[in-house]
């Protein structure tokens, strides 16, 4: 049988015109409209559709008098007519409407087959809201006190053995404390603050008091972030192996690898091989890079966790937030605000000397006594420009992200005249130079190592795709100025030089998202050379690669659990949505040594100002969860 529409009535058809809504939204709202007629129940429907669109879980009620707003000032007068225009009324119609299960208790399990979910405020496809509540629930559980109980005398000593007593608190040591009693630990911290030292110090001290070994597995979003972990943590546990016995690091594993490979993907199937009934087999998970897991996949890792396994998540809180729907390591991040209990502060105080208690708070979340925040960066010195002008975006300083530019520091410059667009192609060209030198003879895989590694020690980003100042315009521009500057010979697609990324998973090549190539002849034909998690190089042939994309340009997004030497940032003279404190802090965060700049300071300004927010419910649930048990 098939569905026909109906005809769209003007108001609609205006929002349509306008592109005030997707094709889809409309199609979802008027697909279930046959199950309830309410017109402003069918927008709605529309509104959570394109809410996931833009990364939001649910439609929050709250912002809908602002959108029929905007709306308003956007349609001819003549489209319009808004059925309800109060929060309350929509709220009232969504809790009468057939289509919407209506939710109290977040923990309620129960089904009853309604396409979407209202919960505080909130409308969400039920699916969604799903994801949202097995996500809470877990949380819930793994925030109660574990029965796990460590030898306090031993583990006191074991983190004296790994940290030196320092004047200040040591937030790594106090980390490691938290992370030895229960199930789930969240460090966040900036770059070079120390996340991957702290978590193989972690690593160490679990392999040390356990009695059996344990099966520890390491893993990230993505190709490029889980072989940064692998490399990361190798140099962690050289670094360690004077300090501690050898075999608490023989149990440490040395291979990350990505969430999609740990989950196994079923070809085809949104669902993967570990899941509830078939859990991961593993005792301690790490994962890198947590700001990029979406809800979807964060649901599907927790209920693949065997119940009594250790989950340890790293990350940046302040870093942009996943590509798809969701933002969960921020919104449980927001948690750190509410300080930590009492008896957790006594505890950490035995475990490491430090005193805690500026940090208590009576009222808090239990989740807050799973969090730790790194807050001093060892990657930047107190004389680097990039840590400090990081370090006022973040913070929303306006006045001192203005003023860096003006402190003579020698790790960044600031283009904002009218030539910077040409300055960011002229700087990028020159700096890929380098790795282009080295195609002078035909390739091995010794020789593509060395290549790949040429080509990371620049990287030009943008916020954009398209345009002239998008990655689209940028990758152009760079290629047709190597190619007179005859660095290059771009005579077909494919040409010796070309850098690629690939766009899409190819589970059989194991090639992923992410991943960086570059083309070189091997002496007989020409290949893409990868470098695999093994640390190798390999050689693809062009025409068997998944969808790529050309690399001198990159987006900020894509950057993310990159880093290089030297960074190029190149934003948009216009306003945009993009633009925001997230895009601009990433970005600045994916340069090691040195920084350059493009932008007008209005636009800097601008984005300091705008933080994202990502409408979602998880904290709302947290809550809830937690009165109604103490209720109990
Ligand atoms: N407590 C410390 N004392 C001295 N140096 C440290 C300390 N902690 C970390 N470092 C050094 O700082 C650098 C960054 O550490 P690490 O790689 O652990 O940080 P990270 O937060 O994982 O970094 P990234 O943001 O790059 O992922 C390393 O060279 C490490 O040796």
């Amino acid at each position: 049988m098939t569905f026909t529409f109906p005809a769209l009535t003007p108001c609609w058809q205006a929002l349509l015109e306008a592109r005030l809504l997707r094709d889809l939204d409309v199609q979802l709202a008027q697909l279930l409209a046959r199950w309830d007629a309410d017109e402003s129940v069918q927008l709605a429907v529309a509104l959570t559709s394109q809410e996931l669109g833009r990364g939001h879980v649910c439609f929050d009620l709250s912002t809908w008098p602002e959108r029929l707003a905007q709306w308003q000032a956007q349609l001819s007068q003549a489209a319009l007519s808004w059925p309800e225009t109060t929060v309350a009324a929509l709220d009232a119609k969504l809790q009468q409407s057939p289509l919407v299960r209506v939710i109290t208790d977040p923990s309620d399990a129960e089904e009853q087959g309604q396409p979407l979910t209202l919960f505080a405020g909130r409308l969400y496809l039920s699916r969604y809201f799903r994801f949202e509540q097995q996500v809470a629930c877990w949380l819930q559980q793994a925030s109660l006190p574990a029965d796990n109980a460590v030898n306090a005398t031993e583990l006191a000593a074991q983190l004296r053995q790994l940290f030196t007593p320092q004047p200040e608190t040591d937030w790594q040591a106090v980390a490691v404390a938290t992370a030895c009693e229960g199930r789930f630990t969240l460090i966040s911290g900036g770059p070079g603050t120390g996340k991957t030292t702290t978590v193989t110090k972690l690593l160490a001290l679990l392999v040390a008091q356990s009695e059996q070994s344990l099966l520890i597995r390491l893993a990230a979003p993505t190709g490029k972030a889980a072989a940064r972990l692998t490399e990361s943590i190798a140099k962690a546990k050289t670094e360690l192996a004077t300090q501690v016995n050898a075999d608490w690091l023989e149990g440490i594993p040395t291979q990350a690898s990505t969430l999609h490979r740990l989950l196994g993907v079923i070809p085809g199937q949104p669902e993967f091989r570990h899941h509830a009934q078939n859990p991961l087999p593993l005792d301690v998970l790490v994962v890198d890079e947590a700001s990029m897991i979406d809800l979807p996949m964060m649901a599907r890792l927790l209920a693949a966790l065997p119940p009594q396994a250790r989950l340890i998540l790293l990350g940046d809180k302040d870093q942009l937030a996943s590509v798809e729907a969701g933002a969960v390591l921020g919104d449980i991040c927001r948690f750190v605000a509410q300080g930590i209990s009492q008896p957790q502060a006594e505890c950490l105080q035995q475990r490491t000397g430090y005193d805690l208690q500026p940090y208590v708070q009576v009222t808090g979340h239990p989740l807050c006594d799973r969090l730790c925040l790194l807050r001093k960066s060892w990657r930047f010195a107190a004389d680097s420009g990039i840590g400090k002008l990081a370090e006022a975006v973040n913070n929303g300083d306006e006045k001192t992200a203005q003023a860096v530019w003006t402190r003579d520091y020698r790790d960044i410059r600031l283009h904002s005249d009218e030539q910077r667009l040409e300055m960011a192609v002229k700087l990028a060209a020159e700096g890929y130079h380098a790795y282009l030198a080295l195609l002078d003879k035909p390739m091995s895989a010794e020789g593509a190592v060395a290549l790949l590694q040429a080509f990371n020690q620049i990287r030009l980003l943008c916020a954009l795709h398209d345009g002239p100042w998008g990655i689209n315009g940028m990758n152009q521009a760079i290629g047709q100025r190597l190619q007179t500057q005859g660095r290059l010979q771009m005579t077909a697609d494919w040409f010796a030089g070309r850098p690629v990324m690939i766009t899409e998973n190819d589970y059989g090549l194991g090639l992923y998202n992410g991943d960086i190539g570059i083309a070189a002849s091997d002496g007989e034909r020409l290949r893409v050379w990868f470098v695999l998690p093994d640390g190798k190089a390999h050689g693809f042939l062009p025409s068997r690669l998944p969808a790529h994309d050309t690399a001198w340009a990159m987006t900020v997004h894509k950057s993310q659990g990159s880093e290089f030497t030297h960074t190029l940032l190149l934003l948009p003279p216009e306003t945009n949505p993009l633009l925001t404190r997230e895009l601009l802090y990433t970005g600045i965060t994916r340069a090691r040594e040195q920084l350059d700049l493009f932008a007008t300071p209005e636009v800097l300004a601008l984005m300091v100002r705008k933080q994202t927010e990502r409408y979602s419910g998880l904290v709302t649930m947290l809550e809830t969860m937690r009165a109604l048990h103490d209720a109990e």
